[in-house]
C-alpha cells in the first residue's frame, strides 16, 4: 500500500441530508490512510446564512433569527443520527460557541443596517465549522483518530472578502507548523475559508471547499483527492438534454480545464490547475454508488486518442457583432472591444474575428446585453458615427455548444463532423470558434436548438448512439414489416453501429399515434389503433413536423400508397425533416413538381430516399445513379420491374387461373393496396417514369407508351375485392394465351424498355412472349431484373436480380435507407 495521502472532499449535498451521513462515515472508514478530508457547510447552510445577513441588514431581525434556527436544526438533526447521547451534548456545545457570535453580528447588522463583505464572511464561515465538528465527533465515536482542523489556521489569504486569492508561500509555512499535531490522524478540514494577513476571515469563492481539497492535497503531496457527490462523475452530456449521457471514465486536467471554461459546474478552472502543477489526479465519485468509478482526472485522461470527452452546452448568452465598412482599420477592433467589455465587467466566453479583422463577435451573458453595448458604444464612438463602423443587431438568446477532446488535433475532420452534424440537424450555426489549444470546438446555436443540438454532436462523435426519430406512415404490408425489422434489428444496430432507430409516431388512413418519448414497435400498431378509436389519433401529419423536426435526425417514413403526398414532403422538408419513401406517386408526378419536390429538399439540405419504389430492396437506383454520376451513356434500360405481373406470369405458365394468381399475389404482399394498379400497368409505368428521369430524360406518365396487362374495360372498379372477382372473366382468355405462347416456345411476360434518344426517350410498358433465351424467361416467383445496356456495359449489360415486391424485402429497403442517414451523419456505417 502507498503510503502517499489521499484526499477527499465532501460537498454540502453529500453531508447535509441526514441521511447521507452515515455512509460518509462509513467511506471514510474505509478509506486508505494517511487520509485527509475536506468539507462543506451541511446543505444548505451556507445560503441560509446569507439570507439571514440580508434579512438583519434589512432590519428584519426576528426573519435573520429564524434563517439562523434552520440552520441550528439541521446540524442538531444531523448530529442526531450519527452522535451518541454523549456527542449530542458536547456537539451543542460547541454549536452554540459557533452560533452565538453569529447572533451577535446580527444584532449588530441589523443596528448598523450594514453588512460588510468582512462581516458576511465572518458568518457564512461558521457552515464549515459546523459540518467539520460533526463529522470529527462522529468519526471518534466510531475509533476513526478523526481530527477538526479549521482551515483558518493555515490558510492565508489577501483581503478580497467573497472570493480571496490564497498567498501559497505563507500557506505552506502556516501549514508545516500544523502539520505535526496531524501525524496518526484523520484531520478533518473546513473548506471554502481562510484567514486574511490581517487576521480576519475570508471566504474562496464558488467552489470554494474543491479549492481547499487541492490545495491541502498540495500541501501533503497527496496523490488523489477524491470529490464526494451526487452525481457518477463527469457526463459526456448534461443528462437533462441527453438521456444516453453517460460518466467519463477519464479526462486529462486539460479537458478538465477547458470543460471548466465551457460550461461544467462540476469544478473550477482554478481547482484545477493547483492539481496540475502538484500531479494529483481528481477523483470524482457519487456517495450514493460508492462502488462506481466515477470520473478520474489526471495528466494522462483518456489513453483511447479517438474519443472525444463530451459536449457541453452554456445557455442564456447573446452574440454581440461589430462589422467595419473600411478595409485596412487603423486600429484594431477585437482588442478594443475586450478592452471595454472587460472594463465594463461583461464575462466573454468566445470570439470570433474574420480572417482581416474586418469584423468581430463577442459571446457574453445575455444579461449584460445592455451594459456591453453601451460599453462598445462608447469605445467605438467616432467610427461609429462616421459609419465606418456598425453594430449589428444582438442576438439573444444563443447557446454556446461545445466538443471538449484532448486529441482532437491529431484527428481529421473533428471540425468538420461537428459541424456537418449540425447543418445536418437543420440547425443554424452563429459563429464558430476553434481555440489555439485545439481541445475543444465551439459553435453557437439559436437557444431554441440547444438540446437538438447537444444531442447531434453527442451522437455524430459515439458519445452515444446516434438516434434516428422515425415517424411512419403506413402500417400495412411494408410498414407492418419495417416495424418487426426495427424491433429485431435495433439491438444489434446499436451494439454494432451505435445507430438507433426511435419510432416516434406511426399513421396510417385514420390518422397518426405520436409521442416524442419513443414507442415500443411492438405495441405500436395497438396503440395507433386504440388512439383512433379513442378519437386521439393526429389527422393533419403536418401539424406533427413542428415537433418530429426538433427530435434527433427525424425522418418522416412514407409506406403508404396514398396521393398527394408531396404536400406533406415539402412540409418536411422545409421545417428540416427528412423522408424516405415506398410511395411511388410523388416521384410520377408532372415533371415540374417531381422536380421541385427534389429541389426543396436540396435546398434544404434533407434526404429523400426512394431505393423501394424501383424493384423493392433491390439496388436499382442507386445503382443508375451511379452509372450516370460516373459519366456512362445509358442506351437502355429494360426489364420486368413488377414483382407482381412477374409472379402472375410465373403462376399462368405454371397453370393457376388468373383471378387466384392475382388474389394469391395480394395476400403475399406482392400488389398495390389495389392490384388494379398492377395490372394495368401504372404501377410498371411509374417505375420507368422514375428511372428516365434519373438519367435526366424529361418526360411524364403520359408519354408511356402503356398496354395493360388485362383489358382496360376491368380497370374501371374502383373496388379491390370485387376487382379481383372481376378477373375470373378473363380466366379462360388468359389460359389460352399462355398456351398459345408455349406453343411457340415462349412465355409471357411484362417488360418495360426505356430507350433515351435526341428526340426525346421512347419509353414502353406492356406485355411481351419472350423467347427461352431472353434474360426475363428465368424469372420465377415475384422476381424482378433490370438491364442496363450503356457504353461501359454494352457487350454484357449490368443486371441487377431478385425479389422485386414483398413486405420484408421492402421493409429492408425502408430500412436501409434509414439507416444511410446515420451514416451520413456519422460518416461511417
Ligand atoms: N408491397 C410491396 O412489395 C412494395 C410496396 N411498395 C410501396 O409501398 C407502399 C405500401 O405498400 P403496402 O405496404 O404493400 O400497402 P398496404 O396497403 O399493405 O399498406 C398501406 C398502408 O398505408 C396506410 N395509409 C393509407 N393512406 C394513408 C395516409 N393518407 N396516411 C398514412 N397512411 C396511410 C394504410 O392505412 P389504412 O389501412 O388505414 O388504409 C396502410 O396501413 C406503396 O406505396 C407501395 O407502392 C414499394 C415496393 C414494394
Ligand atoms: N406492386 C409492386 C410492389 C413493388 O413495387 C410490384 O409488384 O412490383
Amino acid at each position: 500500500m502507498s503510503d502517499a495521502w489521499q484526499v477527499y472532499k465532501f460537498g454540502g449535498s453529500s453531508v447535509g441530508t441526514t441521511g447521507r451521513m452515515p455512509k460518509v462515515l462509513e467511506l471514510i472508514a474505509a478509506a486508505p490512510r494517511p487520509l485527509a478530508v475536506v468539507v462543506s457547510a451541511l446543505g444548505d447552510t451556507t445560503d441560509w446564512l446569507i439570507l439571514c445577513a440580508r434579512s438583519a441588514e434589512e432590519g428584519n431581525i426576528s426573519q435573520a433569527r429564524r434563517e439562523l434556527t434552520q440552520v441550528r436544526e439541521l446540524a442538531t438533526a444531523t448530529a442526531r443520527t450519527v452522535l451518541n447521547g454523549q456527542g449530542q451534548k458536547g456537539f451543542k456545545h460547541d454549536l452554540d460557541e459557533i452560533l452565538t457570535p453569529v447572533e451577535r453580528l446580527l444584532s449588530g447588522i441589523e443596528l448598523t443596517r450594514e453588512c460588510s463583505p468582512r462581516t458576511l464572511d465572518s458568518i457564512i464561515s461558521v457552515g464549515e465549522r459546523i459540518s467539520v465538528t460533526v463529522l470529527a465527533r462522529a468519526l471518534v465515536e466510531r475509533n476513526v483518530p478523526a481530527i477538526p482542523v479549521d482551515a483558518r489556521d493555515f490558510v492565508v489569504t489577501d483581503g478580497t472578502h467573497g472570493a480571496a486569492t490564497v498567498d501559497k508561500a505563507a500557506t505552506a509555512e502556516k501549514f508545516a507548523a500544523v502539520l505535526p499535531r496531524l501525524a496518526g490522524q484523520v484531520p478533518i478540514v473546513t473548506g471554502f475559508i481562510g484567514r486574511s494577513r490581517e487576521g480576519h476571515t475570508t471566504t474562496l469563492g464558488r467552489n470554494g471547499s474543491d479549492y481547499t481539497a487541492t490545495l491541502v492535497a498540495g500541501l501533503l503531496k497527496a496523490s488523489a483527492v477524491t470529490v464526494w457527490t451526487d452525481v457518477l462523475g463527469v457526463m459526456t452530456a448534461d443528462p437533462a438534454l441527453v438521456r444516453e449521457a453517460s460518466p467519463v471514465d477519464r479526462l486529462s486536467y486539460d479537458e478538465a480545464l477547458e470543460l471548466a471554461y465551457f460550461g461544467t459546474r462540476m469544478f473550477h478552472p482554478r481547482t484545477i490547475i493547483p492539481l496540475r502543477e502538484c500531479g494529483a489526479a481528481l477523483v470524482i465519485r457519487s456517495t450514493t454508488q460508492p462502488t462506481a468509478p466515477g470520473t478520474r482526472i489526471d495528466a494522462t485522461g483518456n489513453p483511447d486518442p479517438n474519443r472525444p470527452t463530451c459536449v457541453t452546452s452554456l445557455e442564456r448568452l447573446a452574440l454581440l457583432g461589430v462589422q467595419s465598412r473600411r478595409t485596412g482599420l487603423s486600429k484594431p477592433l477585437g482588442g478594443r472591444i475586450l478592452a471595454a467589455l472587460g472594463e465594463a465587467g461583461v464575462r466573454v466566453w468566445m470570439t470570433t474575428e474574420s480572417t482581416l479583422g474586418q469584423s468581430f463577435s463577442v459571446v457574453i451573458p445575455e444579461s449584460d446585453m445592455p451594459k456591453a453595448k453601451q460599453s462598445i458604444s462608447e469605445v467605438l464612438a467616432p467610427e461609429i458615427q462616421t459609419g465606418d463602423l456598425r453594430i449589428e443587431p444582438m442576438l439573444s438568446p444563443v447557446t454556446l455548444v461545445t466538443l471538449v477532446g484532448e486529441n482532437m488535433a491529431r484527428r481529421p475532420n473533428v471540425a468538420g463532423r461537428f459541424l456537418n452534424s449540425i447543418g445536418a440537424a437543420g440547425i443554424n450555426v452563429r459563429a464558430v470558434a476553434q481555440g489555439a489549444s485545439a481541445r475543444s470546438i465551439s459553435c453557437v446555436v439559436d437557444a431554441d436548438h440547444t438540446a437538438l443540438a447537444v444531442r447531434t454532436v453527442h451522437g455524430a462523435f459515439n458519445l452515444s448512439h446516434t438516434e434516428i426519430s422515425v415517424l411512419l406512415l403506413g402500417k400495412g404490408v411494408v410498414g407492418g414489416s419495417l416495424l418487426k425489422q426495427i424491433d429485431q434489428q435495433n439491438k444489434a444496430l446499436g451494439r454494432e453501429h451505435d445507430v438507433q432507430v426511435r419510432l416516434v409516431g406511426v399513421g396510417s388512413s385514420g390518422g397518426v399515434l405520436f409521442d416524442e418519448h419513443g414507442l415500443s414497435t411492438d405495441k405500436a400498431v395497438e396503440l395507433q389503433k386504440s388512439a383512433i378509436e379513442e378519437g386521439k389519433a393526429v389527422k393533419d401529419v403536418i401539424s406533427l413536423l413542428g415537433r418530429l423536426a426538433q427530435l434527433p435526425n427525424p425522418v418522416l417514413v412514407d409506406c403508404s400508397a396514398a396521393p398527394g403526398m408531396e404536400k406533406l414532403y415539402l412540409a418536411a422538408f422545409n421545417q428540416g425533416v427528412n423522408v424516405v419513401s415506398a410511395n411511388k406517386q410523388p416521384l410520377a408526378l408532372p415533371q415540374a413538381e417531381r422536380d421541385g419536390l427534389l429541389g426543396q429538399a436540396r435546398k434544404h439540405f434533407r434526404a429523400y430516399h426512394y431505393e423501394t419504389t424501383v424493384g423493392a430492396a433491390l439496388p436499382v437506383i442507386e445503382t443508375l445513379k451511379n452509372l450516370v454520376r460516373t459519366g456512362d451513356h445509358v442506351i437502355t434500360i429494360e426489364g420486368a420491374f413488377s414483382g407482381t405481373l412477374g409472379y402472375l406470369c410465373d403462376q399462368l405458365a405454371q397453370g393457376q387461373p388468373l383471378s387466384v394468381a392475382v388474389r394469391t399475389a395480394r395476400d403475399l404482399g406482392y400488389t398495390e393496396p389495389h392490384p388494379r394498379d398492377d395490372l394495368s400497368g401504372l404501377d410498371v409505368a411509374r417505375k420507368a417514369v422514375i428511372l428516365a428521369r434519373e438519367l435526366g430524360l424529361r418526360l411524364d406518365l403520359t408519354d408511356v407508351e402503356l398496354k395493360p396487362f388485362v383489358p382496360e374495360s376491368y380497370l374501371k372498379e374502383s373496388d379491390p375485392e370485387k376487382f379481383m372477382q372481376s378477373l375470373t372473366a378473363l380466366d379462360a382468355e388468359f389460359a389460352q394465351r399462355v398456351a398459345a405462347s408455349k406453343a411457340q416456345g415462349k412465355l409471357p411476360r411484362y417488360l418495360a424498355r426505356i430507350t433515351p434518344g435526341a428526340a426525346g426517350a421512347k419509353v414502353t410498358v406492356g406485355p411481351v412472349d419472350v423467347e427461352t433465351a431472353h434474360p426475363a424467361s428465368s424469372l420465377r416467383g415475384a422476381e424482378a431484373f433490370v438491364a442496363f445496356h450503356t457504353e461501359r456495359y454494352k457487350e454484357y449489360p449490368m443486371v441487377v436480380r431478385g425479389a422485386g415486391a414483398g413486405g420484408a424485402v421492402t421493409a429492408a429497403g425502408v430500412l436501409a435507407d434509414i439507416l444511410r442517414l446515420a451514416q451520413n451523419i456519422r460518416g461511417r456505417g
